[in-house]
Formats: C-alpha cells, sequence, structure tokens
C-alpha cells in the first residue's frame, strides 16, 4: 500500500492543553481510514494541521511524501479538507458558489468548465446550477461542500464529520459518494460519531481519545487484538445440534449459539486457528455448507478501548 498521508508524531496544544498527543497513523491510496474518537479528542485539530490550516508543535504531516511544513502549496494541491462546518453567502447558486472556488484553486477557461461540471455531475448538483444555496436542504449543502473539495482532482481527502445532520437517505448517498472516490484511488480519512455508518465503508480505523491514538488499523485485526478472538458462523449439512456437539470436543471455542441453521461462535485466534477448527470438523465426518467470519463491531471496539474521557 502506498501511503499518501502520514501523520508523524505530531503534538499540538492550546493553551496548556494537549489536544493533539504525539499520534501516528498512515492512510493509502484507495483506503477509506475512519478516524474515530469521543467530543474533544483531538480529531479536528489533527484533520486542521493535515490541511495546513493550523501548525504544530511537534511533528510533522506528509502528503505523497511532502512535508506539509516545508511545502505547504504542494499539500494544499494534493488535498481536499471538508470542515465541519461552512460558510456561504445566501444569494451565491450552486454554480457561483463553485466557480469561485474553481477560479481560487486557479483553473482557468476550459479546464474550469469542465472541473465545475465533473464534481457537480459527481455530486448530483448538476440539476441545481441556478439554485440559492440558502435554499439547499442540508443534505445537498454537504454535497456543495464536497464537490468544492473535489474541484482540484486531491489524492487526499480529509473529510471531518461530513454525515453530521443528514437523513437516512443522504447518508447512504454520502456513503455511496465516499466509496465511489476511494475506488478512484483516493486515499480518505473521514470523521464521524455515527459509527455503524463508519464500520460499512472503513477499510482501517484510527482510535483517539485525549489527544492519543487507542488503535489504528484493519477493523478486524483490532477486534482480535483486543479480545485474542474472531468470531465466525459456520452451517453445516448436519444439524445444528450435531455441529455444536462436535464442537464442544474442540478446545478455544466460546459462546457458541445456535442461529440460523448453523452456530455462531469465538475462536482463540486468526485465520489459521479457523482453517484449523473447519478440517478438524470435516475430519470427524461434518460436511460445512457455510464458513463466515464475523465482521467486527465498531462499536464495541471504541468502547472497549475508550473510557469517554474528555478534557
Ligand atoms: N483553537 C483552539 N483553542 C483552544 N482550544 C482548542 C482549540 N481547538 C481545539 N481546542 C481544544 O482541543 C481539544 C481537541 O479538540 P478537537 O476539536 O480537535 O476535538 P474533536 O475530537 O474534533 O472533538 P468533536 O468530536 O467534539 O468535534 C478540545 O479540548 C478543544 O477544546
Amino acid at each position: 500500500m502506498t501511503a499518501i498521508l502520514e501523520v508523524e508524531r505530531l503534538t499540538k496544544t492550546f493553551d496548556g492543553l494537549t489536544a493533539v498527543d504525539q499520534i501516528s497513523f498512515e492512510v493509502g491510496a484507495g483506503e477509506i481510514c475512519g478516524f474515530i474518537g469521543p467530543n474533544g479528542a483531538g480529531k479536528t485539530t489533527t484533520m486542521r494541521i493535515c490541511a495546513t490550516l493550523e501548525l504544530p508543535d511537534e511533528g510533522d504531516v506528509r502528503i505523497g511524501g511532502h512535508s506539509v511544513l516545508e511545502e505547504p502549496r504542494y499539500a494544499r494541491h494534493r488535498t481536499g479538507f471538508m470542515p465541519d462546518h461552512f460558510g456561504a453567502y445566501p444569494s451565491t447558486t450552486v454554480e457561483e458558489y463553485i466557480d469561485f472556488f474553481a477560479r481560487a484553486q486557479g483553473l482557468r477557461g476550459a479546464k474550469r468548465l469542465s472541473a465545475v461540471g465533473d464534481v457537480t455531475e459527481f455530486t448530483g448538483l448538476s440539476p441545481l446550477l441556478g439554485k440559492a444555496v440558502s435554499g439547499l436542504s442540508k443534505g445537498m449543502r454537504q454535497r456543495l461542500c464536497l464537490a468544492k473539495t473535489l474541484l482540484h482532482d486531491p489524492k487526499l481527502l480529509i473529510l471531518d464529520e461530513p454525515a453530521s445532520g443528514l437523513d437516512p437517505r443522504a447518508r447512504v448517498e454520502l456513503r455511496e459518494l465516499v466509496v465511489a472516490l476511494a475506488e478512484l484511488g483516493k486515499a480518505v480519512l473521514i470523521s464521524s460519531h455515527i459509527l455503524t455508518e463508519l464500520s460499512e465503508i472503513c477499510t482501517s480505523v484510527a482510535v483517539i481519545e485525549l489527544g492519543r491514538i487507542k488503535a489504528h488499523g484493519n477493523l478486524k485485526d483490532i477486534r482480535a487484538r483486543l479480545s485474542g478472538a474472531g468470531r465466525a458462523f459456520l452451517r453445516c449439512m448436519e444439524s445444528p445440534e450435531q455441529v455444536e456437539r462436535a464442537m464442544a470436543e474442540l478446545p478455544g471455542i466460546q459462546q457458541l449459539v445456535r442461529e440460523q441453521g448453523g452456530v455462531s461462535f469465538d475462536y482463540g485466534g486468526g485465520d489459521e486457528i479457523l482453517a484449523g477448527i473447519v478440517t478438524r470438523l470435516v475430519t470427524g465426518g461434518l460436511r460445512p455448507v457455510e464458513v463466515r467470519q464475523e465482521s467486527a463491531d465498531l462499536e464495541d471496539v471504541f468502547l472497549e478501548l475508550t473510557e469517554g474521557q474528555v478534557q
């Protein structure tokens, strides 16, 4: 994986309060990293430093290998930052708003027209070009902000609570846009308090509390590290009762429950261990038709890692 965003031992204090404390993590091309933490954990501060809107006291951020401290202009050209709040003159139309930012990005002539056309089409705003920004719903305003963020085709997207205040349909639509952007190879760092939503789209998470990173990586790995266990579902040609009896004789199986015509259980480890369990069951005469590792629950991971402390 090519790291597009590298956060290196970043520290930021405000009047003696350490908002961000020696944090490090990476986000690669095509990766969606969920940045989660309680209120005041340091998410926005970190994102603002990555977007060159704030200077760190210590540490650095590299975007495409270039330091935001040494080459802030390079970083800005490759980064699209969507803040949690944005302002717009109410009488401005959607087209004027996007066009203004396209000019600010230095796009001229045909290039500007094509960039404005591309981002409005991608975000579904093309039919609303003449509409006043003041008349847009919250979901459409978020799309407008995302469209503005994409104008210069950045490699890295930093999205601070983009789904906040959106209704369920608008959230699903925003999620689809984020996934489409990652599929285009963009690195995405996205914060949200709606964890179920993030768990559906994130390929990795960074959990932060009191300015410190509590865990970073693939959700399944973090869960396995925390509890030392993975969870799986198994259905065989034989009855769930027979499967349960066979599994009772195997070591390391916990929390075995019958469900959906099969059994769910915790096992002590990773893929090797699960493969070993299935092999032993097959040797014992069972005929598996479905083996599924259950996805880790982001909410459980979050609650296990954080203590809800604020400063
Ligand atoms: N400009 C500032 N001046 C003083 N303190 C600040 C400033 N910006 C942030 N802080 C403090 O730094 C800490 C981290 O704030 P930050 O906004 O980064 O957290 P967050 O994780 O984004 O929180 P939330 O989820 O509530 O948005 C908080 O204690 C906050 O009060």
